[in-house]
C-alpha cells in the first residue's frame, strides 16, 4: 500500500474508529434516541466545551439490496457528492494522496443565525477482513479533518472539525445456496450500518441552534443517503 505523510495518522485514526465505533453500548443509558424511522436508529450524547456543543452521534441502519462496500464507495466517490449531499454548498476534491485517501474541502449551507462553516478533511476508504473466513469483508470510510494549503480558513467562514467514520457489514442471506457469491440476487442482500460522527462547529454557535440542526439533519442525511445507494445500484450487478 503506497504511504505517503498522512499514512500514520491515518492508520491510527481508522484502528480506534475499528475499535470503538462497533461495540454495542446502546443499552448502557449513555445514548440518548434522537430518530427513530424503520431500521434506522439515531444516537446522540450530550457533550459540551467551553459553552461549545460537541455532540457525538452513532446511528445504525440495516439496509436490504446494497452491499457494504457499494455504501462506502458511494460515500468516499468525489464524483457523486453532491449527488446525495443536501447540506453542501460546495464539495472540491483537493488532492489524490493515493488510491483509497482523498482529501476534500466542502462549505456547508448557511444555518442562520450562525456563521457559515466549511471543513477540511482526508477521506479515506479501505476493507477489514472477518474472522471467520466465510464472511466478506467489513468496509470503513473515515473521514477526519485536516488543514490543506489549497484551503485557507477564509472569514467570515469558520472552520468546523469532523471526524465521522461509516462502517459496513454485508450479510448474505441463504447463503449456502450460492457457490459463486456474485450470482447472489440482491433481496438476499442486507447491510449493516454504522454512522459515527464528532463534529466541533468550530466557534460559537448557539447551543440550541446546532442541537436543532443534528436533530434535524443526521436522521435525513442518512435517509437520504441510503436511499441514494439503494437507486444507484439496484440494476447494477453487485460489488462484493
Ligand atoms: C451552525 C451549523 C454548523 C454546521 C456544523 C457541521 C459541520 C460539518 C458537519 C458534517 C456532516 C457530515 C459529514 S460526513 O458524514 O463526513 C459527509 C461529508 O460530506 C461531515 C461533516 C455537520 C455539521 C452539523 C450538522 C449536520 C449534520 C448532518 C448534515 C449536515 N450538518
Amino acid at each position: 500500500v503506497p504511504r505517503h505523510r498522512l499514512s500514520d495518522e491515518i492508520e491510527k485514526i481508522v484502528q480506534e474508529h475499528l475499535k470503538f465505533d462497533l461495540v454495542d453500548d446502546f443499552n448502557s443509558n449513555i445514548w440518548e434516541l434522537l430518530a427513530a424511522d424503520g431500521e434506522m436508529k439515531v444516537y446522540r450524547r450530550e457533550l459540551e466545551e467551553n459553552g461549545i456543543v460537541l455532540d457525538p452521534l452513532k446511528a445504525v441502519h440495516s439496509v436490504k439490496g446494497v452491499t457494504g462496500h457499494e455504501v462506502c464507495k458511494y460515500f468516499w466517490d468525489p464524483a457523486v457528492r453532491m449527488e446525495w449531499e443536501g447540506t453542501l454548498d460546495s464539495s472540491r476534491m483537493l488532492e489524490a494522496l493515493s488510491d483509497d485517501t482523498l482529501i476534500f474541502n466542502q462549505v456547508h449551507k448557511r444555518v442562520w443565525p450562525a456563521a457559515q462553516r466549511d471543513t477540511c478533511f482526508w477521506s479515506h476508504i479501505r476493507s477489514v477482513s472477518k474472522e471467520n473466513k466465510n464472511d466478506l469483508d467489513d468496509w470503513i470510510v473515515v473521514n477526519y479533518s485536516t488543514t490543506h494549503d489549497s484551503a485557507p480558513i477564509k472569514e467570515p467562514m469558520i472552520r468546523a472539525w469532523a471526524n465521522v467514520a461509516l462502517i459496513c457489514s454485508t450479510i448474505i442471506l441463504n447463503r449456502d445456496k450460492y457457490a459463486d457469491l456474485s450470482s447472489v440476487p440482491r433481496e438476499n442482500l442486507v447491510c449493516k450500518i454504522t454512522y459515527v460522527a464528532q463534529v466541533n462547529p468550530g466557534g460559537w454557535a448557539p447551543a440550541n441552534v446546532l442541537r436543532a440542526v443534528y436533530k434535524r439533519e443526521y436522521p435525513k442525511f442518512l435517509k437520504r443517503f441510503t436511499q441514494y445507494v439503494m437507486d444507484k445500484t439496484k440494476k447494477l450487478p453487485i460489488l462484493l
